[in-house]
């Protein structure tokens, strides 16, 4: 059926009509300022207001952003989702918080890229901005790349999530924190012992979060590439999006002559942690999805290299 035959039988109110038939009324006297100037500014009272706040802002805010990356495709434009904040002291009732977004924006109409110099001075930038000490951001996304099946070669898009988090004081500078998480096959140590034949296996999910030491250079080092061949590399075998014949005897073959519990693969993963000259600490993390029970597995561990100095 085309347009001129769509028969249109009901005759129907204005647009206006409809909107007062739904309960539309016209506005009430306006009394209260419009000009910026006269309006009350709540948010900048001075006082007592009892008690200091460590943190206020906003949370959620869903960006586009580009990111580099050191694996293929090297330039991705993804969704950020980003919170920020900073402290308050107990004399000020509010912060100002159009002031966040504002500065999103400039940063977007500047072509944002969310590498660490960038992000780092986003957050001294943000403290200035609302006249504030310190200030932090954290922004986390979907880090995709790609990966060939072991044999045919044929490519596909993997993922894993990403988080950075920039700390900023102006007496201790910034502190910076990335955590990925990964995806891993774990094929279980206890089933294959145990049983005539096979063993079960599952998805893991490998979270590292590391802090990152002040020297640390991006140009020489791309942490989530780093993160990711740390948790990949000591799994039972990687995830592949396309595996052919040849491929899937691979990577089965290759899960079950690495079989791994949830807390070898924190150990491991801990291990390359360590080694990684670039890290001051870490937490690791596992969760296997179990394809045996309902519920997950889980192990965590966190080591800090600074106390081996005291
Ligand atoms: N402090 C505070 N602000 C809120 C809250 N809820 C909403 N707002 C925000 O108040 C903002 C407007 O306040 P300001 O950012 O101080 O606006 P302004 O005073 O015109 O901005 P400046 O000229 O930069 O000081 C809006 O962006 C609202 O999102 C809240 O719980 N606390």
């Amino acid at each position: 059926m085309n347009k001129t035959e769509l028969q249109q039988n009901k005759s129907l109110p204005s647009k206006q009509e409809r909107h007062k038939l739904f309960g539309s009324v016209e506005p009430g006297p306006r009394t209260k300022p419009i000009d910026k100037n006269k309006m009350a500014d709540l948010q900048n009272s001075k006082k007592d207001f009892l008690f200091d706040i460590d943190m206020v802002g906003i949370s959620n805010v869903k960006h586009p952003i580009s990111i580099p990356s050191t694996m293929t495709p090297e330039i991705q434009t993804t969704i950020g989702t980003f919170s920020f904040g900073s402290s308050i002291a107990k004399g000020s009732k509010g912060t100002n918080m159009s002031r966040f977004t504002e500065q999103l924006d400039k940063y977007h109409r500047e072509g944002f890229a969310i590498d660490l110099t960038t992000l780092k001075t986003f957050t001294e930038e943000l403290a200035g901005r609302l006249k504030e000490s310190d200030a932090e951001v954290e922004v986390s996304f979907p880090w995709f790349f790609e990966r060939k099946g072991p044999y045919s070669d044929l490519s596909g898009m993997n993922h894993a999530h990403a988080t950075i988090r920039v700390e900023y004081d102006e007496k201790t500078g910034h502190d910076i924190t990335c955590t990925l998480t990964g995806t891993i096959t774990t094929l279980c140590p206890c089933s294959k012992e145990i049983s005539e034949y096979s063993a079960h296996n599952q998805r893991g999910n490998v979270t590292m979060s590391v802090k990152l030491t002040d020297d640390f250079d991006e140009q020489k080092t791309d942490w989530k590439a780093a993160l990711l061949e740390a948790a990949e590399s000591n799994a039972s075998a990687r995830i592949h999006p396309v595996l052919k014949r040849p491929d899937e005897k691979m990577v089965t073959e290759q899960a079950y002559e690495n079989p791994r519990f949830v807390e070898d693969i924190v150990r491991l993963v801990a291990a390359d942690l360590y080694e990684y000259d670039f890290v001051e600490a870490f937490e690791v993390t596992c969760r296997n999805e179990e394809s045996i029970h309902l519920h997950d597995a889980v192990a965590s561990l966190s080591y800090d290299k600074k106390q081996e100095l005291k």
